[in-house]
């Protein structure tokens, strides 16, 4: 049975983003994860997660300037002090708000960099921030994220991200696998996931084309829900697609696994 987690970054977004966390309650999530939320103040996050009682599941690392193409720091060379403050504000949120694990984005590459700078700066980071999460008892993910949906993106497959996890050497460090990514590489989302399984400690799910909600599109969710129960998998599914209306009207698909929901 999923633990699904809403992602406030993508649905309930005709609400202002603190108002999202009493939609998702309302519907019965019982967890959430957003992408960003260091325009806020970390009490004001805190105080909606505890007049709601919902469990934060993760969110981002700060990843740059996102409106201007930025998708994260961690294999750029040169933005690493930018993104080693974006590791200790990520810290001091998740530790507001309770929250044991943070996604690092990698960033998007160009064609003309160096290989070898840039997954030896890559290495150097994910050590930095495992070795800071975990003093804060907190789990690093990365996520490898297709170049179709973001081009140029550093790290994108699983079995680099394993590569790069070995080699970083940290054991706080471990894969998020998000269905969506993964249907681009092909229809299969079992056997990568079961390869992977003793790493991945969180999911996300969209459905593909389109990352609307997993019941819009081909996406075959139901076999890689049953491969994840069939691991006993414990973490939690971010439900982190656009709507293709309003975000409760598209929960039919989730509705076995919410709780208290009207
Ligand atoms: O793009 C994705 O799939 C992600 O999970 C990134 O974190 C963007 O927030
Ligand atoms: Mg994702």
């Amino acid at each position: 049975m999923p633990r699904l987690a809403a992602n406030l970054s993508t649905l309930f977004t005709d609400a202002p983003f603190l108002d999202r966390f009493e939609r998702a309650a309302k519907v019965g999530f019982t967890a959430v994860e957003f992408q960003f939320g260091y325009v806020f103040e970390p009490a004001e996050i805190a105080a909606r997660l505890s007049g709601t009682g919902l469990t934060p599941a993760l969110f981002n690392m700060p990843a740059g300037d996102w409106e201007h193409g930025d998708r994260g720091l961690a294999a750029r060379p040169a933005r690493r002090e930018e993104f080693r403050t974006g590791v200790g504000q990520a810290i001091d949120l998740a530790l507001e708000l309770g929250c044991t694990r943070l996604h690092m984005l990698a960033g998007v590459v160009s064609p003309g960099d160096d290989e070898e700078t840039l997954r030896a700066t890559y290495v150097d980071n994910l050590r930095y921030a495992a070795q800071f999460c975990a003093t804060a008892g907190i789990q690093v993910l990365i996520e490898p994220i297709s170049r179709e949906s973001v081009p140029g993106y550093f790290l994108t497959g699983l079995d680099m991200a394993a590569d790069l996890i070995d080699e970083a050497g940290e054991d706080n460090v471990f894969l998020q696998y998000d269905l969506y990514h993964r249907r681009f590489v092909g229809e299969d989302l079992v056997s990568p996931y079961l390869k992977h399984a003793d790493r991945i400690r969180h999911v996300q799910v969209a459905g593909w084309p389109g990352r609307h909600e997993p019941d819009v599109g081909v996406l075959d969710w139901q076999a890689a829900f049953a491969a994840l129960d069939a691991a006993n998998y414990a973490g939690f599914v971010g439900c982190e697609y656009w709507p293709a209306g309003k975000t409760e009207d598209g929960l039919g698909w989730a509705r076995p696994w919410l709780g208290g929901s009207e």
